[in-house]
């Protein structure tokens, strides 16, 4: 892949704009089809060296017209081909119906198409032009292929998936492999889409670099070149203050650990001091179980006012265990001028009045990271959890735009979003992250990063990349606890 395209995301609308602009600067385009054709046969034959038969279904479009070429190129290298199509073959167009005239293979129509043992199908239906559920005859072939389990090479996307946001438009095939060509598009790294995909590769077939540039954008995958120059980094003259404070609330007695996976985290992603700040009845329990981090008793909003007299105390967690209620909006709300993780409870907090938070936390630079979970989004932003026009990157940056924060909508695939713009998906995250605490560990890990001066977003995107890292390095069956000792930064 091209690395300065590595981590770009492409809408299909912006990959089509990408064409047009190939096309009208003089380029042939019918030599990016051919380019896109080879580099899927040369992936069939590369992964599946052993087939009996590779069955190419080819579709009405250009994605039909990259899967002439394949079934052609798989055909001179002495393979078994067939091809079914679905639509007139007449009534291709451009270089769709250039790919059709040079090969010279005969095809039958999709629904002739009955499974063997021992073949392969080449998914070129539709890809980045499919804009509504797929017709019955797809979806009974996408249902064939299942029970047959007939492994599956999808062109660009497989067919039935929509490009921008990573849903399943009517059915869809599971691909072994996924070509896609320049960039990824949203429906590689979002759900379900990327579980769709199989592994991913991108092709370069050659479109200037300027002109994918030009279509580019801010929305790309998480990954350490988007945020390691603002990484913190110690130096000999380092102290303890120069690497900031981190406090995080914990809740009542019954209801503290959550708060102490937070500290431990941010402690470990390299805050210099990190204070659990604890109702005076849990003071106890939570000295029972710390070492390094410290303890101070703050029970009311007066309290915590004496606290924040000092400058020092610049980051904080609010929200683990820390219970639901007026007085956690009273909390959050006078944190308004620090660097503030707001999590869970924090942020069902403010499901009735979520303008009082976002009104307290806008002008200036941003300095407020909400990191909800699916229901935990659904609280604050309603509507948009509900419109299933928009992706979750779509609805992340929206959200982000109406609370002057940065996002960090969790799940498999976490969406971090910027109020300028900029949306990172995240993709290295492995399942078993899914366990009691690790959210809370994120939320110590981002805050122990503000806590160190990272700005807001990146501060965000390197918690979530960095946290996906440490649970993969803990491995299956990893608790919460575990997962703090595998954190590296
Ligand atoms: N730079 C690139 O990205 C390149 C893209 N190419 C290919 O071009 C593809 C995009 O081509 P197109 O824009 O022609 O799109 P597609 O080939 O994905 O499909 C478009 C056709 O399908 C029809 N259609 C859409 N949804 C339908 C539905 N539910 N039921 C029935 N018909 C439906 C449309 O009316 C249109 O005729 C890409 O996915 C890729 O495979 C390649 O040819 C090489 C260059
Ligand atoms: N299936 C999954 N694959 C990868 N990461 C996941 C998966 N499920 C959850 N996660 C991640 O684990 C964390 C869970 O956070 P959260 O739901 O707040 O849990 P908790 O409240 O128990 O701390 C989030 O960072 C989320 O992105
Ligand atoms: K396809």
């Amino acid at each position: 892949m091209n690395k300065d395209c590595e981590n770009w995301l492409l809408t299909p609308a912006a990959m089509g704009r990408v064409d047009d602009a190939a096309a009208r600067s003089g380029m042939n385009s019918y030599g990016l089809m051919e380019k896109a054709g080879q580099a899927v046969s040369a992936a069939a034959l590369r992964l599946f060296p052993g087939a009996r038969r590779f069955v190419v279904l080819s579709g009405p479009g250009n994605n039909g017209g990259d899967g002439y070429v394949t079934a052609r190129a798989l055909s001179e290298a002495g393979a078994a081909v067939s091809i079914f199509r679905l639509g007139d073959p007449s009534r291709l167009k451009g270089d769709a119906a250039t790919a059709f005239a040079h090969c010279l293979l005969d095809g039958d129509d999709l629904d002739a198409y009955q499974p063997w043992a021992g073949d392969v199908v080449v998914d070129a239906i539709f890809g980045a032009g499919l804009d509504r559920p797929v017709p019955d005859t797809v979806r009974h072939v996408i249902e064939r292929v299942n029970v047959a389990s007939i492994p599956v090479i999808a062109v660009d996307l497989p067919s039935g998936l929509d490009g921008r946001t990573g849903r399943v438009l009517g059915a869809a095939f599971t691909a072994v492999h996924t070509v896609t060509f320049m960039t990824r598009k949203p429906a590689h790294v979002l759900l379900p889409g990327r579980r769709l995909c199989g592994s991913v590769e991108v092709y370069d077939i050659g479109v200037p670099m300027r002109i994918v540039a030009g279509e580019a954008g801010c929305v790309r995958v998480n990954s350490p070149s988007e945020w390691q120059y603002e990484f913190p980094s110690e130096g000999l003259e380092s102290h303890k203050f120069s690497r900031g404070h981190l406090t995080v609330f914990s809740g009542p007695a019954a209801a503290t650990g959550a708060a102490r996976l937070s500290a431990a985290a941010g402690l470990r992603i390299g805050a210099g001091l990190v204070t659990l700040a604890s109702p005076t009845a849990a003071l106890e329990t939570n000295a029972a179980q710390l070492t390094a981090v410290m303890l101070k008793a703050i029970d009311n909003p007066s309290d915590l006012a004496v606290y924040l007299d000092d400058p020092r105390h610049n980051a904080f967690v609010i929200g683990p265990g820390f219970g639901i209620g007026e007085r956690t909006r009273a909390f959050a709300l006078a944190l308004k001028d620090r660097l503030v993780v707001l999590d869970a409870d924090a942020i069902t907090s403010f499901r009735d009045e979520p303008n009082a938070l976002f009104n307290a936390f806008s002008g200036g630079d941003f300095r407020l990271v909400l990191t909800p979970h699916e229901g935990e989004f659904a609280r604050l932003f309603p509507d948009l959890a509900t419109d299933e026009r928009q992706s979750k990157i779509e609805r992340a940056l929206a959200a982000a735009v109406r609370a002057h924060a940065v996002i960090v909508y969790k799940g498999a695939d976490t969406v971090i979003a910027a109020p300028d713009g900029r949306v990172l998906v995240n993709d290295n995250a492995p399942a078993w992250l899914a366990t009691a605490g690790s959210g809370d560990v994120l939320a110590g890990m981002i805050g122990g990063l503000l806590a160190q001066g990272m700005p807001a977003f990146e501060a965000a995107a390197a918690g979530v990349f960095l946290h996906g890292k440490a649970g993969t390095a803990a491995g299956r069956g990893l608790t919460s606890e575990h997962l703090i000792t595998s954190i590296e930064r």
